[in-house]
């Protein structure tokens, strides 16, 4: 569990992370959103005690990460910032790690093959492509069999087969109890990863709530109904307080009724339905709702 309290991170006259409360619990794993600068890789550089909070607390199992006597035991990051040294082989990087908090060099082993890195273990980092880069620093990360991971951007450089095979390792770890929180710009891929997401907006939290939540209260949610009479139907709906559209010829799609709603309605008027079905919003349309206001770097800075 990370306990964030009143976390605050001030960069001279500008707050990077802003008055966070939140608790990151364990199970699950926790989706960390937010446009480019919100203050996410800021987070979790105070979390891992690489960054001092101005004020506020973040707390791991109840301490700061200076006051863990195992760091490495209790938590394992990956983050953008960290990476080995090229001339260095894959193997003897982790070493140096394990020994820096007495892990054996077994574990050494057991994570190279668990990330599938065994065959290049004795190659050096030089020589590592990013998907590969990115690998090891998951088995860094997995080194300590840690109840706390944190994890920024982790599919950054790696191919689909890379992809399937970080969302399912990170399914599998939160499966086993523990903490897992992850930040990636990818939508598509958190909405197929994360149970829990926590959304911050120019370092403030934005929306703390479970993934289903987040996508239950977009207004994208509608419903798709194809009628060979859709104009009558579009104005009984419209008549019931439902928002209609017509996307198409004989289609409409509709928002502030539910599918039932709907078809009730269409029976008690006689009007035949060839298709209703439920149009969900994706966690991007979600998410660019939620942030809209918030966006640092949009596109018109950038241009
Ligand atoms: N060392 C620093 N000195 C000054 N400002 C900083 C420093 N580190 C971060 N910032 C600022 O704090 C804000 C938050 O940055 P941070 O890197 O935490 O955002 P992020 O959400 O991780 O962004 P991205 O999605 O682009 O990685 C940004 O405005 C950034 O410029």
């Amino acid at each position: 569990m990370i306990v964030l309290d009143g976390l605050t991170k001030r960069y001279g006259e500008k707050a990077a992370v802003a008055d966070l409360t939140l608790e990151i619990e364990p199970g699950r794993v926790t989706g960390f959103l937010g446009p480019n600068g919100a203050g996410k890789s800021t987070t979790m550089r105070l979390i891992t005690g690489l960054d001092a909070p101005t004020s506020g607390s973040a707390l791991i199992g109840g301490r700061p990460y200076a006051a863990l006597r195992h760091p490495l035991r209790e938590v394992g990051a990956l983050l953008e910032a960290r990476s080995a040294h090229p001339g260095r082989t894959a193997r003897s990087h982790l070493l140096g790690i394990a020994r820096s908090d007495g892990i054996p060099a077994r574990r050494v082993d057991a994570v190279l093959e668990l990330v599938g890195l065994t065959s290049v273990a004795r190659k050096r980092v030089g020589s590592f492509s990013l998907g590969m880069r990115q690998r090891l620093g998951i088995a860094a990360a997995l080194l300590g069999d840690p109840g706390v991971l944190l994890l920024d951007e982790p599919v950054n450089g790696l191919d689909p087969d890379g992809v399937r095979w970080i969302r399912e390792l990170i399914r599998s770890l939160a499966a086993e109890g523990r903490t897992v929180l992850l930040s990636s710009h990818l939508m598509s891929e958190m909405q197929d990863t994360a149970d829990h997401l926590v959304v911050i907006g120019r370092g403030r939290l934005i929306a703390d709530a479970p993934i289903g939540e987040v996508l239950g209260g977009s207004s994208r949610n509608a419903v798709l109904v194809r009628s060979p009479k859709a104009s009558e139907l579009r104005e009984r709906l419209t008549h019931a307080g439902m928002t209609v559209e017509s996307p198409g010829e004989g289609e409409i799609l509709v928002t502030g009724g539910s599918l039932d709603d709907i078809g009730e309605l269409a029976f008690r008027h006689g009007v035949p339905l060839y298709e209703l079905s439920a149009r969900r919003a994706t966690l991007e349309q979600a998410y660019m709702e939620l942030t809209a206001a918030s966006v640092e770097y949009g596109e018109r800075e950038a241009k």
